[in-house]
Parts: C-alpha cells; sequence; structure tokens
C-alpha cells in the first residue's frame, strides 16, 4: 500500500491538499498485493466452480475399447453382403455381451453374438447390425423393434449389409492417451468434472474458492425483516455484496450490521479474520463524526484510507488486518460499495480464484441520451445495454438508488476529462453480468 497522507499540490491558504487516487492507480496497488491462493489437490464435486492449477492429461485412450454403438448384433460384414429381408442372412448366435462383459466369444464366419450398446467389440466381428435391422432371432424374417431373452443355440436374420465399422465406437476416437484435455485456469463445471471422471481423474489440482468474510458497519442498520424504527434502515449492502462475492466465485460469509462501536468492531474483526481470506466492509469511510470504522482499522496498521477520481465510490479504504488479511473498506452509500465491488473487489477474488479474466467485460455502445458528468471524476452510471450495442442511462446519478441499480445490466463510463456525452456518441459499457 502507497500511503494515502501523500499530497499532491498544497496552497498557501488552504494547506496541504490530500492526493486523489485514480481508479486505475487504486486497482493497481490493491492488485499487488493480492496472489492466486496456494492451489489444493480436491475431490471432483468438492472442485465444482474452481479453476485447475494443472494441466490434465488423459492417461489412457477413452473410449478405452473398440464398442458398440447400438443393441443387436456383432457381425462380420462379408456374412451380411446382400442380404435383404426376402433373403437374409442367417447367422448362428454364439453368445450373448452386455455392457461390462469380461470374457469375449470368437466371431467365426456364418456367425454372430448379441451385444448391448457399449459392451466390448468380440474378436472376429466387424461391424454390429442394430436390433432393428434384423429379426431379433424370432424366427419371423420381420424387423424387430427391441432384443428380446437371449435363447440357446439362437439363429438371427440379418435384413440389410453391415458396412465394417457400422456402429461401433473405437478406442481413442474421443481422447487418446497422452492428450491435454483440460488446461491450467479453466473453470470446473458439469462438463469439465465430468470429463475429469471419465479420464479415471478422483481428484483434482485446484485454486480453492477464496473464503470472503462479508461486514456492513453502521448503528442505523437493521436486518431485513426486523421492524424499522426511526432514523434506521434495512441492512441491504451486507446482501449485495455477499451475493456478489458468491457471483464472482468465492465462498461468503455475511456479518450484517455491526455498530458503530469500535469495542464491537474490533471483537467482530477478531472473530472473523480465522476464516477470511478476505474481508469486505460497508460504511463509515467518509468524514462522518461517527465513522468509528476508520479509527479501528487504522488502528491495525496496515490500512491505507484515500479519495478517488470517481464517481460513485469516492472513499475507500484498502490494507491488511491480523495476520496479512487483504480487506476493502467500502463507502457505505449502496450504489458506491456496489460499484466498488464490482470494479475493485471482483478482481480480487478471482486473482485469488487463478481465474483468467478477472475483470468485467467492457464493450463499446451507443449512448441513447445526453449524459452530464462532474469533472475530474470518472463517473459510472446505470445503465441498460441492448443486444443492438445501444445503451440508456437508467435512474440517476443519486449513490442511494437501489430501485434503478437492481434494473440495470452495466455500468455507463465517463471518463474523468469528460463533463458532457451527446446522444449517439460511443461510450464504453462494463457489463455486469457474464
Ligand atoms: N462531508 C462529506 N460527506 C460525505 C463525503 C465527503 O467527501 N464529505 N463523501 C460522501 C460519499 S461520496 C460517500 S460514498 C459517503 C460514504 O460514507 P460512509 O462510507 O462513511 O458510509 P456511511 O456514512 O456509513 O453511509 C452512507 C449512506 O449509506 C447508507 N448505508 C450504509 N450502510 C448501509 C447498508 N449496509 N445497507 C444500506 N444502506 C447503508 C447509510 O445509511 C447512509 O445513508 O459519504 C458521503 N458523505
Ligand atoms: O462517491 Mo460516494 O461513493 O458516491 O456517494
Amino acid at each position: 500500500m502507497t500511503g494515502s497522507t501523500e499530497s499532491s499540490c498544497c496552497t498557501e491558504a488552504e494547506g496541504p491538499v490530500p492526493r486523489m487516487w485514480t481508479v486505475d492507480e487504486h486497482l493497481a496497488d490493491v492488485l499487488g498485493h493480492i496472489a492466486p491462493l496456494p492451489s489444493i489437490e480436491l475431490q471432483l464435486l468438492d472442485a465444482q466452480g474452481c479453476h485447475l492449477d494443472e494441466d490434465v492429461v488423459a492417461a489412457g485412450d477413452l473410449p478405452p475399447f473398440d464398442n458398440s454403438s447400438m443393441d443387436g448384433y456383432a457381425v462380420r460384414t462379408a456374412d451380411t453382403a446382400g442380404a435383404t429381408s426376402q433373403y437374409p442372412s442367417v447367422l448362428t448366435v454364439v453368445g450373448d455381451i452386455a455392457a461390462g462383459a469380461g470374457e469375449l466369444p470368437k466371431i467365426g464366419p456364418g456367425q454372430a453374438a448379441r451385444i448391448m450398446t457399449g459392451a466390448p467389440m468380440p474378436p472376429g466381428a466387424e461391424a454390429v447390425a442394430p436390433v432393428e435391422w434384423t429379426d431379433g432371432g424370432t424366427g419371423s424374417g420381420r424387423a424387430a423393434d427391441s432384443m428380446g431373452a437371449p435363447v440357446e443355440n439362437e439363429e438371427v436374420r440379418v435384413l440389410r449389409p453391415v458396412t465394417e465399422g457400422a456402429h461401433i465406437r473405437r478406442r481413442g476416437s474421443d481422447i487418446a492417451a497422452g492428450d491435454q484435455v483440460l488446461t491450467t485456469g479453466t473453470l470446473l463445471g458439469p462438463t469439465q468434472l465430468g470429463l475429469l471422471a471419465a479420464i479415471g481423474r478422483g481428484t483434482v489440482r485446484v485454486r480453492p474458492r477464496p473464503r470472503v468474510v462479508v461486514l456492513s458497519t453502521g448503528s442505523e442498520l437493521v436486518q431485513p425483516g426486523d421492524p424499522v424504527g426511526p432514523g434506521q434502515i434495512s441492512d441491504s449492502n451486507s446482501y449485495t455484496l455477499t451475493a456478489a462475492a458468491r457471483d464472482a466465485g468465492a465462498i461468503a460469509y455475511r456479518v450484517g450490521g455491526v455498530p458503530d462501536d469500535a469495542a464491537v468492531l474490533r471483537a467482530v474483526l477478531e472473530d472473523q479474520l480465522g476464516r477470511a481470506d478476505l474481508i469486505v466492509t460497508s460504511g463509515g469511510v467518509s468524514v462522518g463524526a461517527y465513522d468509528v470504522v476508520k479509527e479501528v482499522f487504522e488502528s491495525y496498521g496496515g490500512v491505507d484510507f484515500r479519495r478517488l477520481r470517481m464517481q460513485p465510490g469516492k472513499p475507500q479504504g484498502f490494507g491488511r488486518i491480523g495476520d496479512g488479511v487483504p480487506l476493502l473498506a467500502l463507502p457505505g452509500n449502496p450504489v458506491s460499495s456496489y460499484i466498488s465491488f464490482e470494479l475493485f473487489v471482483r478482481p480480487v477474488i478471482r486473482t485469488m480464484l487463478g481465474a483468467p479474466d478477472i475483470h468485467r467485460p467492457v464493450v463499446q455502445a451507443v449512448c441513447g441520451a445526453d449524459l452530464r458528468s462532474p469533472a475530474g471524476r470518472r463517473q459510472f452510471l446505470r445503465g441498460w445495454y441492448s443486444p443492438d450495442g445501444s445503451v440508456q442511462a437508467v435512474g440517476g446519478e443519486g449513490s442511494h438508488l437501489v430501485g434503478a441499480l437492481a434494473r440495470a445490466n452495466c455500468l455507463i463510463t465517463v471518463p474523468e476529462d469528460t463533463t458532457s456525452v451527446a446522444a449517439g456518441s460511443t461510450v464504453d459499457v462494463v457489463l455486469l453480468t457474464d
């Protein structure tokens, strides 16, 4: 952390003016202190939502053996040449092969074996005639619609020719031994976990999901569902931020409504430190008289408070507490804390996860109406981005407007040196969904 007390200029009348950080400087400072969590070996289902920390190579072929893709009869192709319904090939059934079969009959000329989907091809057979291409051993000479029970010394009539390799899934046709099937950084979802299981991996090396403690501060906060007294409000930030942390890939613990009382806040922090890879707080980072948050965090020694050239989200805190657990202290205004999360906390969580994509995607869009923005601040307006490439502002600039925030799917970015944007201009848009 670079000290926040550094001054950028001074005037004789006003004295030193605290330096203001750009969004990019703050983000670089934060990310400069964050590394991926050490990787661990996990059981497959425990690794869901984690990113790989190994290149996965298949030890064997997949499928591991030639097998049938249909229920039917394993045959020699020459035996079926010229077969028709009127003049079927009559073959002797010398075996019955279920999926998982170990011992296999050898198929000689004029012979066939009943075979089920997924069962290994017997030696001598070159193709599979689906049961619908045969009479199913009924002797009727009419096409069957299912396999009957096995009958000893059965004959089967094959009603059409079968070409070499028909209905056989060849060994290694999906994955060959030695193939690299997944690369470091890959997010493990259902299909990747299925692939790992298919190649016989019981465990996998991944970056664990960071454990994030989300803590909202403020004596005015009541928990949703509880009665709201005069001057009180429902604690929404701890829900927004906990959900956002989960959405980013973390395991998030919500600790709602810690009052503005230094002893209580310190006790809660000490209690939570043991289960946190990251602590995120909201509230108490501005200049209010009852902002004990700064006082408590500063007492740990490693937390800086600074002002950013952005709106919303001007006051921010960042540092380490306890045994070096990173802490981001976000402003209390609900829109400010959420946007701060998206810009600064989400990349921290995704860096810890070892994700290759740590930032929300940014696209260009055509602005649907005129916009205004304060000089010297990068503004993040709530917006609705349409697939046609246009964007509309949603609601106003106020950082208390949670109704509009919930209707937005993007943030319209207006640069620091721009005070107005004309309708039809191109703007950068941060998409809030993948
Ligand atoms: N004189 C100045 N006043 C303020 C400045 C400034 O520079 N000079 N900065 C403003 C800006 S910008 C912001 S953002 C806020 C940040 O204030 P705090 O981080 O100290 O936040 P609080 O005072 O605790 O709360 C602000 C606001 O948000 C509501 N809030 C807080 N926590 C929650 C929660 N968990 N759920 C819902 N709403 C919450 C709180 O009731 C306040 O209304 O400071 C400005 N002031
Ligand atoms: O800049 Mo504050 O974070 O919006 O209201």
